[in-house]
């Protein structure tokens, strides 16, 4: 089966720094891929140069089958979208929540005009936020909220892929919980193929299919969730999670109970 996205030898430097070196990394569709590392291990850099917000300095990245180069097409923009720690990223705070998901599903023609207030509605009932939302501006919702908005806005234009760059690392725990649920009903209901950033090992346990551990700008281990978990194979990764106080406890469909 053609995978959903394909990493090659991909190398970013910033002036002196390494931050990727020849990473190879692919995402098969409707699954989810953890991605775990220390601060500065280049975790955002790879998923800025997937997003195509900056261009790698060696290496190639395939959607599909299809080479991304570094201008992309409004199309390719749209079929990458991307969650950040700070949902004020992606919310215009000056306009209300019904533009901030009406102008992404009309510039990227996803609705004509006469179906936009249905889609939106339908979009905020998906991350379980009020149709009275519509005509209220960001400030107006906590973290928790905006990170649902965010993640409405995001799906709006229904992307093939969805990084999620640390999203629940800026909200308190039992708010990072109902997120992260969030996520666990999104990926059953909609099948997303994902990315998923942290530094949580417990958070990358809930959510993700196969682990991926990156270490100074270098991919380290890859393999499948449990496996990485029951038997992980760098002293890395046996230092990382050994330094996990106890995992919590998961229900059967991946959440927190
Ligand atoms: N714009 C930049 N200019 C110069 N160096 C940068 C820039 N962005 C990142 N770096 C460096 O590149 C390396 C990788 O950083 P990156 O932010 O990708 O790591 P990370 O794993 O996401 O870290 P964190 O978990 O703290 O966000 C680090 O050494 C960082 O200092």
């Amino acid at each position: 089966m053609e995978l959903a996205l394909q990493v090659k030898n991909v190398t970013v430097h910033y002036s002196g720094v390494t931050a990727l070196d020849r990473i190879n990394l692919n995402l098969r569709h409707h699954t989810t891929l953890g991605l775990v590392g220390e601060s500065g291990s280049g975790k955002s850099t790879l998923a800025r140069v997937i997003a195509g917000l900056i261009a790698p300095d060696e290496g190639q990245i395939l959607l599909g089958s299809q080479e991304l180069k570094k201008k992309r097409s409004r199309e390719q923009h749209k079929m990458i979208q991307m969650i950040f720690q700070n949902p004020d990223a992606s919310l215009n705070p000056k306009h209300s929540i019904r533009q901030i998901l009406s102008e992404a599903l009309m510039f990227h023609k996803i609705v004509d005009r006469t179906g936009v207030e249905k889609r939106c509605k339908e979009l905020l009932a998906r991350v379980h936020i009020a149709e009275s939302a519509l005509d209220r501006f960001p400030h107006e919702f906590s973290g928790g909220q905006r990170q649902r908005i965010a993640i409405a806005r995001a799906l709006s234009v229904e992307p093939s892929i969805l990084i999620a760059d640390e999203p629940t690392s800026a909200l308190d725990v039992s708010v990072q919980r109902s997120v992260l649920e969030l996520f666990n009903m999104l990926k059953a209901e909609l099948h997303l193929t994902m990315l998923f950033i942290s530094h949580d090992l417990g958070v990358i346990h809930a959510i993700s299919d196969t682990v991926a551990v990156m270490r100074q700008g270098k991919l380290v281990e890859i393999n499948p969730k449990d496996q990485y978990f029951a038997h992980p194979e760098t002293a890395y990764s046996r230092e990382l999670l050994s330094a996990v106080p106890k995992m919590p406890k998961l229900n059967t469909s991946g959440g927190f109970l």
